[in-house]
């Protein structure tokens, strides 16, 4: 088959024996659900050994594991833009149970083709994303990443139809209000506030009245900090008419007004298209410190990443033609990188 040969070196599954239970069926999926530990399985039953062996990538416990504050999340070469050390040792300020563990099993995802019938988009993918790191999907234009990452934030369209199990710290249950966030590929901001305007106006908006005006006002400070905007804050953010802040700078304000909240689970579709590999690093090694620090847990889907940001991902979903072909640590993928 034409797509098995053009992926000769990728890393393939390696079945487990199978295990001695049967397949969940829906009234049973939060109790087989929170048996997952060990291997999540594939469609004919096998497990599929996330993590196993000697992959530094473990499997969710499903008890949320923040990583321990001895991990270090190597951001490109270790210095940062400015010549600062960049490797994340903050404690993460989130509280261990607050972490969200997303984990997706035998998700399949199909749209109505009108006289075709019903096409596959995704088929059977498996993968899971941890609190505190970064999971990139990616793959080829149309191979189904915008549609995973729909499908996990509950965004599908109605002609689209999903099937499988999406779990929540390993139990089907809808996120409360407040707990995820998604970062859409357009930035739709207005173009006549200033930086520090919008996100100061997102705040009020979003965030609870419980919350004081000053409370409200520091944490769009401190946001703006944390995306690296405090130079840019006065600056208006102008258009196609007005000519304001820069393609990297309107892609951190988006996600500053998206993590305002500090959702547990963050969501991004293509943070860095448009943007050249220097902004691209900016962006995403904003994010993963951030998520590191914030005990979040990121899922984005990126395309073509400089190697540079590719070194700022955790864990990989490689898709091809809406089946996942390698899911495990970014580190793990020399071959997938040569391809
Ligand atoms: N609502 C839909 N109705 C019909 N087909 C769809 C729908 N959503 C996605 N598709 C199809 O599913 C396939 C995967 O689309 P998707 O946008 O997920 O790919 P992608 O990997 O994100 O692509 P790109 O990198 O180009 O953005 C495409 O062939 C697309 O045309």
């Amino acid at each position: 088959m034409a797509d098995q040969q053009l992926l000769p070196a990728v890393p393939r599954w390696k079945p487990s024996p199978p295990r001695q239970q049967s397949q969940p069926d829906d009234a049973a999926g939060d109790e087989a659900a929170s048996d997952l530990g060990g291997s999540l399985r594939s469609t004919d039953g096998a497990c599929l050994p996330f993590g196993s062996g000697s992959s530094s990538f473990p499997p969710p416990s499903f008890v949320p594991v923040l990583p321990s504050s001895s991990l270090e999340i190597i951001v490109g070469n270790g210095v940062d833009g400015r010549g600062a050390p960049a490797v994340a040792r903050e404690p993460s300020l989130r509280r261990v149970d607050q972490g969200v563990v997303l984990s997706w099993e035998d998700l399949w995802v199909s749209a109505d083709g009108g006289k075709a019938g019903r096409v596959p988009i995704l088929c059977g993918v498996n993968g899971y994303a941890r609190p505190g790191e970064v999971l990139a999907i990616m793959g080829p234009s149309g191979c189904g990443k915008s549609t995973l990452l729909d499908a996990l934030a509950g965004r599908l369209g109605s002609n689209v139809s999903q099937k499988g199990d999406i779990l929540i710290n390993g139990r089907r249950q809808k996120l409360s209000y407040g707990t995820s966030a998604y970062v859409t590929q357009d930035d739709v901001l207005m173009t006549t506030l200033t930086v520090r305007e919008a996100v100061l106006y997102s705040a009020q908006l979003q965030l609870p009245s419980s919350m004081s005006a000053a409370a409200k006002r520091d944490r769009a400070e401190e946001t703006l900090r944390e995306m690296g905007l405090e130079g840019a804050a006065d600056t208006r953010i102008g258009g196609w008419m007005h000519k304001g802040i820069s393609g990297g700078q309107r892609r951190r304000v988006s996600i500053c007004i998206e993590i305002l909240t500090r959702p547990a689970l963050l969501f991004l579709d293509e943070p860095t298209s448009g943007l050249d590999s220097a902004a691209s690093y900016h962006v995403v090694s904003r994010i993963a410190r951030l998520a590191r620090r914030e005990g979040m847990t990121v899922v984005t889907a990126v395309h073509q990443p400089s190697t540079e940001v590719y070194g700022l991902f955790h864990g990989l979903c490689l898709l091809a033609y809406g089946r996942t072909v390698f899911f495990g640590p970014a580190s793990d993928t020399n071959q997938v990188r040569r391809l």
